[in-house]
């Protein structure tokens, strides 16, 4: 059996970039890629839009859904205050084995909390297992026709306060028609769509910025 794609990508970042560098690891990623095989992490366009926004939040407690290869991740966590946390979740084993090698590498897990499964099983649990009162940055890159149903969830379990920043991955390319709808005409909802392209490709895509009112 040969390497799957991911395991490919955690090869490219062991051999191209430096241990506890997470910079380094973001780049390899890029360019393993641009250059080898797409994949599909926010990648460095959208990445740059993530970054200024994270930047802006500067969250103690943030989420991301969909994990992936923990390129996003690591992106999210090089930026967080010390003694901020970010919960990652994941529900596919193979990628979670590959992003708590790279998140590693980067040298970011005393930032990082991956968890396993469902994010509509694990969403309601989130507060009892790991202490969480609410998020401050939510970062949507999972299923596409789950961004909706997934910010009820968040929001029937009062994990969202006043403030909250939504940051949703693909609005355009896949596309996630009802979320957009959605927090596009909440009252609850003030939003805002940054124009980019989808990762490694000239294809229109974009992330949406929605803050919570409460
Ligand atoms: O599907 C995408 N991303 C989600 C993967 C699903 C992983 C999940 C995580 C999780 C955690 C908890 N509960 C349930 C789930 S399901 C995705 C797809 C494309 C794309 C764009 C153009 C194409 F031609 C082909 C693919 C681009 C992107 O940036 C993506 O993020
Ligand atoms: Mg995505």
């Amino acid at each position: 059996t040969g390497s799957s794609q991911p395991q490919r990508m955690l090869k490219a970042v062991q051999k191209n970039a430096t241990k506890g560098d997470p910079q380094s690891v973001i780049s390899a990623i890029d360019h393993y890629c641009r250059n080898k095989e797409w994949a599909m992490n926010v990648g460095d366009d959208k990445g740059l839009i993530l970054d200024s926004v994270l930047t802006e939040v500067n969250p103690s407690a943030a989420l991301e859904l969909g994990t992936y290869c923990g390129y996003s991740t690591v992106r999210i966590a090089r930026l967080l205050s010390p003694g901020s946390k970010l919960i990652t979740v994941e529900f596919n084993p193979a990628f979670a084995a590959v992003a708590r090698q790279i998140i590693a590498y980067a040298g970011l897990q005393d930032k990082v909390t991956l968890v396993e499964g469902p994010s509509g099983d694990l969403i309601p649990k989130l507060r009892e297992r790991f202490g969480v009162k609410s998020f401050d940055f939510v970062f949507l890159d999972h299923w596409k026709d789950r961004y909706l149903l997934d910010t009820k969830l968040l929001e029937d379990c009062g994990l969202l306060q006043k403030g909250t920043v939504l940051l949703a991955d693909n609005v355009i390319c896949p596309g996630t028609p009802e979320y957009l709808k959605y927090v596009r005409s909440s009252p609850r909802y003030e939003s805002r769509y940054y124009k980019s392209n989808l990762e490694y490709t000239k294809l229109e895509d974009g992330l949406e910025k929605s803050v919570f009112l409460g």
